[in-house]
């Protein structure tokens, strides 16, 4: 045992006795960090792309990834390293998050309406060779049937027809993956629909969405293969003054279809915490998808930090132990920084966040709470800040096998150096 690890040792038995005294069980905590499942998304591996033809470039859509650091992916075989790469360097366990753009269309050019279960084989082979399950996502965005503002809820019945195709083609190969995976696969539909002015007609498109939707959604898969997911935003570049898929219609339409809603908390306003709306959509939704990010001002999905939005999410998960009832997923994408580097501190700001949700003793202050022991609660969260999570964290990711603290710092440069470097000439 090395130096550092003997210390990271030392300091998590002193951890354990800290909490335990709190009457907090940290092997407990240790052992439920099992049920973490994070969705790792392909995206941040080459800006939202895709791999439909060699130059392809995220366009629309209201949402940007901006930077230009040397080194993304710009091929299956890349994202599949890069993805290879982080997963090493982040403990717990992963599912992969792929967009209909990234199918292995083998150099054909295969539109969104063609695209079959047979251009995704290689990535359910891939998710069974690393033992990942797998989620899927319609593509509404950097397509010409997209350029007008409108895809499933458009007023041109021909694009309208394009779209619902490809939704009922995501989730016929949403269905296969979960088949061949054993893991229900979720699919989650995202539209960028929206009027950058005050519109007129705001009736006639959010019929239209229902009708989409409706239509594309009345083929039923097996609960075990596939769940569908719809998720709301409030506004986009370019859409800022009406989106049509909002919160209030698609949680509407969740409830209705038994479907599971997906809350991204970087598309409410900025006083509103998706934390707070977990037990409320709960209350009359079965399941719930996230997409952890991070707005700085808008939606501007920077790499997930360990911040109070992170914390108070993951907190109301395991207060009420509705794990087993929130679909955890990811959507960052920063390209002004090593991708590889976004992927590892998002993730694991996240798990860290469950880990210190966990460390908490719940019982003792909703005892407070309801004695109405105001300061004493008040303060017993402020006092739990400042216990030594970080020993436990570090001792937990020895525990996986991935490096403990900064050390994947390194890990993450040397990649740079040996592989992210021969893709680009201004890291060499
Ligand atoms: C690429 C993603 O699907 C997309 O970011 C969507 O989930 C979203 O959040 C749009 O703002
Ligand atoms: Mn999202």
């Amino acid at each position: 045992m090395s130096n550092k690890e003997q210390y990271i040792h030392e300091a998590y038995e002193l951890a354990k006795k800290q909490y335990a005294a709190l009457g907090v069980d940290v092997e407990a905590a240790i052992k439920k960090m099992e049920e973490v499942v994070v969705s790792l998304h392909c995206w941040q591996t080459d800006d939202v792309g895709g791999f439909e033809t060699p130059d392809a470039e995220l366009s629309g859509g209201g949402i940007q990834a901006t930077g230009n650091y040397p080194g993304k992916a710009t091929n299956i075989a890349e994202m599949r390293a890069d993805l290879e790469k982080a997963i090493s360097l982040i403990p717990g366990n992963l599912r992969l998050n792929l967009h209909a753009i990234y199918g292995d269309f083998q150099g054909e050019l295969v539109d969104r309406d063609q695209i079959e279960p047979k251009h995704f084989q290689s990535w359910i082979d891939w998710c069974k060779e690393h033992n990942l399950g797998m989620d899927f996502n319609a593509s509404n965005f950097s397509h010409p049937k997209a350029d007008g503002g409108f895809t499933l809820s458009s007023k041109d019945p021909e694009i309208r027809a394009f779209w619902v195709e490809h939704l009922k083609r995501c989730r016929e190969i949403s269905a296969e993956i979960g088949r061949q995976l054993g893991s229900p696969c979720v699919h989650n539909s995202w539209i960028p629909d929206g009027s950058k002015d005050i519109p007129v007609d705001r009736n006639s498109h959010r019929a239209l969405l229902k009708q989409s939707l409706d239509e594309a959604l009345s083929i039923k898969y097996d609960a075990d293969h596939m769940l569908d997911a719809v998720e709301s935003k409030l506004f986009g570049i370019g859409a800022e003054s009406m989106t049509v898929g909002s919160h209030d219609f698609y949680l509407g339409y969740a409830i209705k279809n038994n479907t599971l809603i997906c809350l991204d908390n970087g598309h409410f306003h900025p006083t509103e915490e998706v934390g707070d709306k977990i037990s409320a959509c709960l209350q009359f939704v079965d399941q719930l998808l996230l997409h952890m990010t991070r707005p700085v001002r808008w939606d501007s999905d920077h790499v997930v930090t360990l911040n109070d939005d992170i914390k108070l999410i993951a907190s109301e998960i395991i207060r009420n132990n509705f794990l087993g009832r929130v679909k955890l997923g990811l959507d960052f994408f920063d390209a002004s920084i090593n991708r590889i580097g976004a992927y590892v501190v998002g993730t694991r700001a996240v798990q860290k966040a469950f880990m210190i949700a966990m460390l908490e003793p719940t019982e003792q202050l909703v005892r407070l709470e309801e004695e109405g022991k105001g300061f004493e609660r008040l303060a017993m969260l402020e006092e739990l800040k400042s216990k030594p999570f970080g020993a436990v964290w570090d001792y937990y990711c020895l525990k996986m096998g991935v490096p403990a603290g900064e050390d994947y710092i390194q890990d993450v440069q040397e990649y740079e150096r040996e592989v992210l470097a021969a893709r680009s000439h201004e890291l060499v």
